[in-house]
């Protein structure tokens, strides 16, 4: 369902307003799953990604070591060669 273009259009292009507002219909973007066997990790995910992510970005600015690297479904969307970048620490 993720990259079905009846629910979302050019699934592949980098478009997070796709979740402002109501965002998808339920049950189309399910990347924990859904129903009674939900992923029980959601929520504790979710948060260590976003700390993860707000400490990476407020302090180093980084640049991928290979600018187009192909996405493989694998069943997941995961970077090929595993997403490596240069960090480069902010001055404190
Ligand atoms: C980005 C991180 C994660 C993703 C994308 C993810 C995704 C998923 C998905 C798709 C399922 C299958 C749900 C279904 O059958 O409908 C699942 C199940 C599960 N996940 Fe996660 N998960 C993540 C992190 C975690 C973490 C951090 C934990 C535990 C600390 C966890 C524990 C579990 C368990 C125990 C199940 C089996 C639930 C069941 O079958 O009743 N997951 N997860």
């Amino acid at each position: 369902t993720h990259r079905d273009h009846k629910f979302f259009p050019e699934p592949q292009k980098f478009d997070p307003s796709r979740f402002e507002g109501s965002g998808p219909a339920p049950y189309t973007y399910v990347p924990f799953g859904g129903g009674p066997r939900i992923c029980p990790g959601k929520d504790f995910a979710r948060l260590e990604i976003l700390v993860f992510m707000h400490h990476l970005v407020k302090r180093f600015r980084w640049e991928k070591l290979i600018p187009d690297e192909k996405i493989v479904n694998t069943p997941i969307a995961n970077p090929e060669k595993g997403l490596p970048i240069r960090l480069f620490p902010h001055e404190a």
